[in-house]
């Protein structure tokens, strides 16, 4: 059963020295436009609606009581609006018990910011969406909260799932760690290394596509790759066996990574430069990345909008980063080669939407106008995923790569150094 019940909060915070308040308005219009008061449920023929709410299951009259609050400095009172338990025949609703704070407030605009993202990424083909649009976390709804098992609040994909994720996950380490403050801690960031220099140097040195080494413990595709995971350890041993750059996973929730093991690996003497692998979608984490000690950061073309990555190869450049962009179909590569100052491309043979992987999607997307394109424009185009074997190394050249980045095949090896000789059928370390 699909529900499209959304509920359209304002909130005004009217504050005197003392107390914080707070008042809450609906929006019938909105509520109506959406169709949510004349679902069969609720559609009672010459009510208007505001008794049609009145008498709908979900929106119960609350009772508002306040309750005191002691913070060091003051004491504070703020409304504990409480919403009687409500549910749906199928017991897939529930309204609960609610709070509404400053900083909730803030959260529902942030919401409100991700919506016209989507608008905006919905127009330039982007499938996945920034935040869910069927209303904020729960908590953040105000005096009714929600958990509607629908298709507004459920991802559509792994991929969506991980952005949805990491919005919560940056909104609180943007609190706990402001711009203002990370800025001050690059004084402190060890310098930035050429990363696109290494892999231009490493390609011209062996005649192969400079490799960029993944270290990675797991992923959302092939769960964990490798339980003994000592990330210092496997990426001195890709520095051994050739390695131009490094990509380090930071995703702690989908690929058990850290940027703990980026700090790590930076201050462990590994010459290499570090691409972060996160899934970026706030300028703030690149900052952040930068002061973990990476010298790239990748930015997907499938989760951000054009002006999105305008503006953040911009801030990548000021920070002396390169920016490693992401592509997977002829529609995002079509976006990106309309991109100003972009040196660096990726083509992911995964999907990641679906986990389908091939490799002759690099091959697809350098072909025609696409090639003639990257040519012109000097862009070193990385060869990405399911590359496993001397011949699929051979095969994304041809096609015209210049670097391959590598995950799997060489990480579940237990002496990567040797992974990556077999990795090219030859030894290219110098
Ligand atoms: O690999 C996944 O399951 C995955 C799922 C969702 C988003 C990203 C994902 N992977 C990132 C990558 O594409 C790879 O880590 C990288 O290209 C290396 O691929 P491989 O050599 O096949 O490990």
């Amino acid at each position: 059963m699909t529900f499209k019940i959304q509920s359209r909060l304002h909130t005004h915070a009217h504050r005197d020295s003392h107390t914080v308040n707070f008042s809450f308005g609906i929006d019938f219009t909105y509520m109506e436009s959406l169709n949510v008061l004349s679902s069969s449920s609720t559609a009672k023929p010459g009510l208007s609606s505001q008794q049609i709410l009145k008498k709908s299951t979900f929106f119960r009259p609350i009772q508002q009581t306040l309750m005191p609050r002691q913070t060091p400095n003051r004491k504070i009172s703020i409304p504990i609006l409480k919403a009687q338990q409500s549910e749906l025949k199928d017991g897939s609703a529930t309204v609960s018990e609610s709070r509404i704070s400053e900083g909730d407030a803030l959260k529902v605009k942030e919401w409100e910011v991700g919506m016209f993202q989507n608008e905006v990424a919905a127009s330039q083909g982007i499938r996945i969406r920034r935040r869910p649009p069927s209303g904020p976390p729960q908590h953040y709804v105000g005096p009714f909260e929600f958990r509607l098992q629908n298709e507004g609040n459920t991802p559509r994909n792994i991929l969506e799932e991980i952005v949805w994720q990491k919005d919560v996950e940056v909104s609180k380490m943007k609190e706990r760690k402001p711009l203002f403050t990370l800025k001050k801690a690059l004084d402190n960031a060890p310098p930035v290394r050429d990363f696109i220099g290494a892999l231009k140097a490493a390609n011209s040195q062996t005649g192969l596509p400079g490799l960029i080494a993944e270290v990675k413990k797991a992923s959302p595709s092939r769960g964990v790759l490798r339980e003994d995971f000592d990330p210092v350890e496997i990426a001195k041993g890709y520095e051994i066996g050739g390695a131009a750059c490094l990509s380090v996973l930071t995703d702690q929730k989908y690929f058990q990574g850290s940027f703990e093991n980026l700090e790590a690996i930076r201050n462990s003497g590994v010459k290499c430069p570090l691409l972060c692998k996160e899934f970026i979608i706030d300028a703030w984490q690149i900052y952040y990345a930068r002061s973990k000690g990476a010298d790239a950061v990748l930015l997907i073309a499938g989760v951000l909008p054009d002006l999105d990555i305008k503006y953040m190869t911009k801030i990548c450049k000021l920070l002396g980063l390169a920016a490693l962009v992401e592509v997977h179909d002829e529609k995002e590569m079509d976006r990106v080669l309309q991109i100003d100052g972009i040196e660096l491309v990726g083509i992911n043979n995964r999907d990641l939407e679906t986990f389908k992987v091939d490799i002759s999607n690099t091959k697809k997307l350098l072909e025609g106008d696409h090639g003639e394109r990257i040519r012109q424009k000097g862009i070193t185009v990385v060869g990405e995923s399911g590359l496993f074997t001397p011949d699929d190394i051979s095969y994304v050249q041809e096609a015209g790569v210049k670097a391959v980045l590598v995950g799997e095949s060489i990480v579940k090896q237990k002496d990567p150094a040797k992974g990556i000789t077999e990795l090219f059928g030859k030894d290219i370390s110098l």
